[in-house]
């Protein structure tokens, strides 16, 4: 199919082979598009996400990536074109910010290479456009959890993959960068790169995605707009909460939870 970048086609995965999390998963990811993945807690949105990455190895299905299985690229060059940004990241090392960011070259150059002019202003750009050059000399280890994730997102912006795979990256920022971060990757969407994030906010997916995948039981039931995918019906199928949504005036529309059932 054109302008798929990345392609899942009935992946099966267990880590335990009594215990199957995903079931016959297939998904495409085309150019220009952000992909909102969502799914109770344990559904398997990150076990997808390694399998997309070619962290975890299917049992059964395929991986494409630009139309050629996953095990056919090398590492560097899978890296060339897809960034990921994990949940949580250790960092040992006290890198500057500038330095933790600048790591994303690597991926364009060898590990060893000194960084150039263009890279140095990819680096600048980068910092520049989620709105933290004035942490650029502080050390990674001293940040908070909010602002860590701004510089890993830098980082993976750094990398200029087309692909950027995100697990649940609004986790630890505020309101107004989750926000703002949902902005800016409509924004590089529209430059035509493609995002796939797990989110547990079915708002941001209405907001911020311009297509949702729904996780349950080891399988997507649901993948298409937002408007038709986030519903009451699919919402408490998922969550097991009622919520009522309203379309308010300004044309945007919310949810509200009705309170929470085991059902
Ligand atoms: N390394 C592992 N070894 C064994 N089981 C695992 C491992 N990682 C995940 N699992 C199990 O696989 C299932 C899916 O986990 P996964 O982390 O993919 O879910 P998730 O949808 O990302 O969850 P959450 O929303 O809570 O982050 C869970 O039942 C989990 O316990």
């Amino acid at each position: 199919m054109s302008g798929v970048l990345l392609a899942a086609e009935d992946l099966h995965y267990a880590y335990h082979a009594d215990r199957p999390v995903l079931a016959g998963v297939s998904l495409a990811v085309r150019a220009g598009e952000v992909v909102a993945l969502l799914g109770a807690n344990g559904g398997g949105k990150s076990t997808l996400l390694k399998l997309l990455l070619g962290l975890l190895e299917p049992s059964r299905g395929t991986v494409r990536l630009d139309g050629r299985p996953l095990r056919a690229w090398s590492r560097r060059d899978v890296a060339r074109r897809v960034a990921y940004i994990p949940q949580t990241q250790a960092m040992p090392f006290p890198y500057k910010v500038r330095d933790l960011v600048a790591l994303g070259r690597i991926a364009r150059r060898g590990l060893f290479d000194r960084l150039n002019r263009t890279d140095h202003a990819v680096v600048d750009a980068a910092l520049a456009r989620l709105a933290i050059a004035d942490l650029a000399e502080r050390p990674y280890t001293e940040l908070s959890g909010g602002q860590r994730q701004l510089c890993l997102i830098a980082r993976a912006l750094a990398q200029e993959a087309p692909v950027i795979v995100m697990d649940e990256p609004a986790t630890g920022l505020d309101y107004g960068n989750q926000w703002r971060l949902l902005a800016l990757v409509r924004e590089l969407a529209a430059e035509g790169r493609a995002f796939v994030q797990t989110t547990h906010h079915p708002e941001h997916a209405l907001g911020g995605a311009s297509r949702v995948v729904m996780l349950y039981g080891g399988r997507v039931v649901e993948d298409g707009a937002p408007l038709d995918v986030v519903t009451p019906e699919h919402v408490r199928r998922l969550y097991g909460l009622g919520v009522t949504r309203h379309r308010l005036a300004d044309g945007n529309v919310v949810l509200v939870p009705q309170g929470a059932s085991h059902a």
